[in-house]
């Protein structure tokens, strides 16, 4: 894949790199604030999943630049510092970070929590929606400690086919929950965002990260026999129709006649998981793809051929979305 080729596919990300975002992720929660105004009133903001860090980078912009703001940034991977964005680097399902994010606000709660968390991908459907569901119950759950009453929690979530339980799970601790989708997320992708407004836990809750929340043992109306109450919550596309469309490629000069020039990634993560497949294809070493015209004719005619399809063994780095990150030696 050429210096180029992502540019020309997707405008978001070349915008990221051109307006200086560290991940084209920006432009949904700016999107998302449009629509919801999410940062207004805020002082006190967590991102929870925040490397590369563009969310970060947002909410320092809108809510640090106030003065008073402060903004917590939390991920397992280390990401390069930013200005006004003080980072742990642990895990959400954990008490200790929690503790640490109170701690950063001297005992303060925050206005706002924020996840963009995604699980490492396997690409088969029903586990990548069960790992992304739980990830966002953790997110939920580690929001318990730290959002105030009244606060707004913002996650990712996928639209799968038990998404209305997670709404309703939702629901429990939220006087409004809306499903809603920027422009800049694709519409071929099942991702939307959950908008979690008004937290307000139920009468006795008390926050606690080692029960896993869907056993909706806090729902005032669950019902033993029919099992947690499925809701279907508001659906809002965000980001003006005259903001691009994330799914249609634009050319790469710009409307204003200008011409295009290539723009590195802003900030690339400085230590990816991928890591070691970067350095092993720098060394040629990185597994290839196995397609049937390079067997041996006679292996093709007298074996069973039970997959048609060119299978790849390793998921290439340039493969890996949204992160800025460049294995080209
Ligand atoms: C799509 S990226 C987030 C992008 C980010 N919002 C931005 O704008 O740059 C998802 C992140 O979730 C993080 N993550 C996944 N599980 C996590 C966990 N249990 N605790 C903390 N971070 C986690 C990953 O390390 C990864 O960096």
């Amino acid at each position: 894949m050429g210096r180029t080729s992502k540019d020309k596919r997707d405008v978001y990300y070349r915008l990221a790199k051109e307006n200086g975002w560290r991940a084209r992720s920006a432009f949904k929660l700016l999107q998302l604030d449009e629509e919801f105004q999410l940062f207004q009133g805020v002082t006190r903001a967590v991102d929870l999943c925040a490397a590369p860090g563009s969310w970060s980078q947002v909410l320092s912009q809108k809510i640090g630049g106030q003065g008073s703001g402060h903004v917590v940034a939390v991920d397992l991977q280390a990401m390069a510092p930013l200005p006004g964005v003080l980072q742990i680097q642990g895990d959400i399902t954990q008490l200790s970070t929690a503790k640490e994010i109170i701690q950063h606000f001297e005992g303060c709660p925050a206005d706002l929590v924020v996840c963009d968390g995604a699980p490492d991908v396997t690409g088969l459907h029903d586990v990548d929606e069960y790992m992304q569901a739980q990830l966002l119950l953790a997110a939920l759950n580690i929001a318990t400690h730290v959002l105030k009453p009244g606060g707004c929690f913002v996650a990712k979530i996928f639209r799968g086919r038990d998404v209305t339980l997670i709404y309703s799970q939702l629901r429990v601790f939220f006087s409004s929950v809306l499903c809603a989708k920027p422009r800049s997320s694709r519409n071929s992708s099942i991702e939307a965002f959950a908008v979690c407004q008004g937290y307000d836990p139920p009468a006795g809750f008390l926050p606690d990260l080692t029960k896993p929340l869907l056993d909706h043992s806090y729902d005032p109306d669950f019902n033993q026999l029919d099992g947690p109450t499925r809701i279907i919550v508001p659906f809002v596309t965000c980001g003006d129709l005259s903001s691009y469309d994330s799914d249609r490629s634009y050319p790469l000069d710009l409307e204003d006649g200008s011409e295009y020039k290539y723009t590195p990634p802003t900030q690339p993560p400085i230590s990816p998981p991928y890591q070691e497949a970067c350095t092993l294809k720098k060394k040629g070493r990185l597994a290839k793809e196995i397609r049937p015209q390079d067997c041996p004719i006679s292996t093709v005619d007298s074996m069973p051929q039970p997959l048609a399809a060119p299978q790849r063994h390793t998921l290439l780095p340039s493969e890996v979305e949204d992160n800025g990150m460049n294995c080209s030696p």
